[in-house]
């Protein structure tokens, strides 16, 4: 089973991306879906060991966290070791029962899939990618969106140029989502047949 990673910075379509790839067949695991996941769950007990006040209800409150984050950037590689053993993880386990089910391969969507090495873990790289215009203004439109923690997240990500030499395809959102889709099915295309 070929293992594929997708990544591309924040706001360049990566999720969008990714629902492409699933709509077309292939499994898709999202890690930015399973921290959520793990903020209602596995995580809430260490994170708020270290946060304190961050859970509530018996899960953590994302918008409290990121605002203890911007007033301490430093803290989140101490989040960081906290929760990607536990991504890591989630990981496994999708990629032992995708095996087991006999797929001819996977996609791991994963942000940080460069700075943490992740490439080690997959067969091929895909990145995503647009021009830093249309970033800036799909990011900003998000809600809770500040210029701090968008700085906050690009200054923990490798350059989009980076990414994009060291990518075996490149998705370019920048235009419509139909030519979007007309990449991602080429790029399925061109896995399936080996
Ligand atoms: C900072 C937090 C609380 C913000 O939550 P929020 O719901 O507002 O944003 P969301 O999780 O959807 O992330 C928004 C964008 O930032 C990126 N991002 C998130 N964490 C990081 C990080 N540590 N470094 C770089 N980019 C990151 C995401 O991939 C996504 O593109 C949350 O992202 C978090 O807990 N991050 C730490 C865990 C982590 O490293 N996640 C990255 C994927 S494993
Ligand atoms: N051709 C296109 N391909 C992908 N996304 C597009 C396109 N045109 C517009 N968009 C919009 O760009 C926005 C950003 O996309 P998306 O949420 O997939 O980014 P992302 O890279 O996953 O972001 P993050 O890293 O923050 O999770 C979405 O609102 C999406 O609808």
């Amino acid at each position: 089973m070929i293992i594929v990673g997708l990544t591309g910075s924040i706001g360049m379509g990566k999720s969008t991306a990714a629902g492409m790839f699933r709509e077309l067949g292939v499994p898709v695991n999202d890690a930015d879906e399973v921290v959520h996941e793990l903020y209602r769950g596995e995580a809430v007990a260490p994170v708020e060991a270290a946060f304190p006040g961050v859970a509530k209800d018996g899960a953590i409150d994302r918008a409290e966290l990121s605002r203890r984050l911007i007033a301490a950037p430093d803290r989140l590689a101490e989040l960081e070791r906290i929760v990607h053993p536990l991504v890591r993880a989630k990981e496994r386990e999708f990629i032992a029962r995708h095996k087991a089910a006999g797929a001819p391969f996977v996609l791991l969507d994963i942000p940080l899939l460069f700075e943490t090495k992740a490439e080690e873990r997959v067969d091929r790289v895909v990145v995503v990618t647009c021009d830093p215009e249309t970033q800036r203004e799909r990011v900003m439109k998000r809600p809770g969106m500040t210029a701090e923690k968008f700085a906050m997240i690009r200054a923990r990500q490798v350059p989009d140029s980076e990414k994009r030499a060291r990518a075996d395809y490149i998705v370019d959102t920048s235009d419509s989502f139909d030519v979007t889709r007309q990449q991602i099915r080429a790029i399925v295309d061109q896995l399936r047949s080996g």
